[in-house]
């Protein structure tokens, strides 16, 4: 077993489950959306199965049948595909596991139990290692989303040593906003060819700084394109047009944080983005307002997110 595989890099769009009216999964329109993130966004990485993808709302069966359909549709369009596999049960974790090498992800990712949680650095070491053992040949990532696993041991305590308890481990997605926290994973980490992922779309430039590798999240499904001029313009150390990027991402968000931001407001805006059908999602999530949709319509437009094709840079300085 080779460590690392093929580093993965660059943003990662946190996948949206498509779903019908009725509630159940929209198999049907995976293919679009794939070709819809690699043409149209520049996205060549997903996530699957994560917050967006309302993986922990869905059964078993289903999570299985979702990432076969992400693989299988990805299949020589997309670089990689990561499996969120993180559940409450070890056990079904671990027959996540397996089945996300089975059918050829590229990684898998795990969140903290959230439940009964692991209070201890080592306990919640304990439970990864488990899972990890159950895909010894898929590259490991540490899914850190304190504020919704509830469980905030820190990502630099974590990570401190996991290479002995966990050999596949591969890097990190680090959904926080402690910058402190996430600075010390890198600077700590320096010798090791871990990614670095940062899951706060609106604080990315920030987390450039410290050394992020990429980024997976929400907005990246369609923010891909504008955010990438953002990845190009730090790369190319003009970071007064990466900071005028941002700014403009940030105004979005902004917009639509204070309007209640969540999934379903997610799936809500990937529909009128791509035209691709998203639907409802499930309960305990309620359906976004038509309110918030018309809302979010008018500032994507009035920040010129809705014609990416004849986007032009002087837009960036334009005022919200
Ligand atoms: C909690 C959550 O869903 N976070 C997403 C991924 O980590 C982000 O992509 C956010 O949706 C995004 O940063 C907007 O706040
Ligand atoms: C945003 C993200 O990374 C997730 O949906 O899991």
């Amino acid at each position: 077993m080779a460590f690392p595989k093929k580093k993965l890099q660059g943003l990662v769009a946190a996948t949206i489950t498509p779903m019908t009216e009725n509630g159940e999964i929209n198999f049907s329109v995976i293919g679009q959306y794939v070709d819809y993130l690699v043409k149209e966004q520049g996205v060549k990485n997903i996530f699957v199965n994560g917050t967006t993808g309302e993986g922990l709302s869905l059964s078993i069966s289903e999570r299985r049948q979702v990432a076969e359909e992400w693989v299988t549709k990805g299949k020589n369009k997309l670089d990689q595909v990561i499996i969120h596999v993180g559940a409450l049960s070890l056990k079904e974790s671990q027959e996540l596991a397996q089945h996300a090498a089975e059918i050829g992800a590229d990684g898998i990712a795990v969140i903290a139990p959230f439940f009964f949680k692991p209070w201890t650095k080592d306990i919640l070491i304990n439970f990864l290692k488990e899972v990890a053992a159950a895909a010894p040949a898929l590259p490991f990532y540490y899914y850190h989303i304190p504020a919704l696993t509830g469980v905030k041991i820190r990502a630099e305590e974590l990570l401190d040593g996991i290479l002995d308890k966990i050999p596949t481990f591969q890097g990190l997605k680090f959904s926080d906003t402690d910058l402190l926290d996430f600075g010390q994973c890198v600077d700590q980490n320096r010798q090791q060819q871990f990614a670095f992922l940062f899951g706060v779309d609106e604080q990315l430039l920030s987390a450039l700084v410290m050394g992020a590798t990429g980024a997976v999240g929400s907005t990246y499904n369609y923010l891909g394109k504008k955010t990438n001029q953002m990845l190009e313009a730090f790369e190319r150390k003009d970071f007064s047009l990466a900071l005028n990027y941002q700014f403009c991402i940030q105004r979005f968000i902004n917009f639509v944080v204070k309007l209640g931001f969540g999934v379903s407001q997610t799936k809500a805006i990937m529909t009128l983005v791509s035209g691709i059908p998203m639907g409802p999602p499930r309960l305990p999530l309620q359906k976004a307002s038509r309110e918030f949709t018309d809302s979010a319509e008018a500032k994507l437009k009035s920040l010129d997110f809705l014609s990416f094709t004849d986007l032009k840079d002087g837009n960036l300085e334009a005022g919200s």
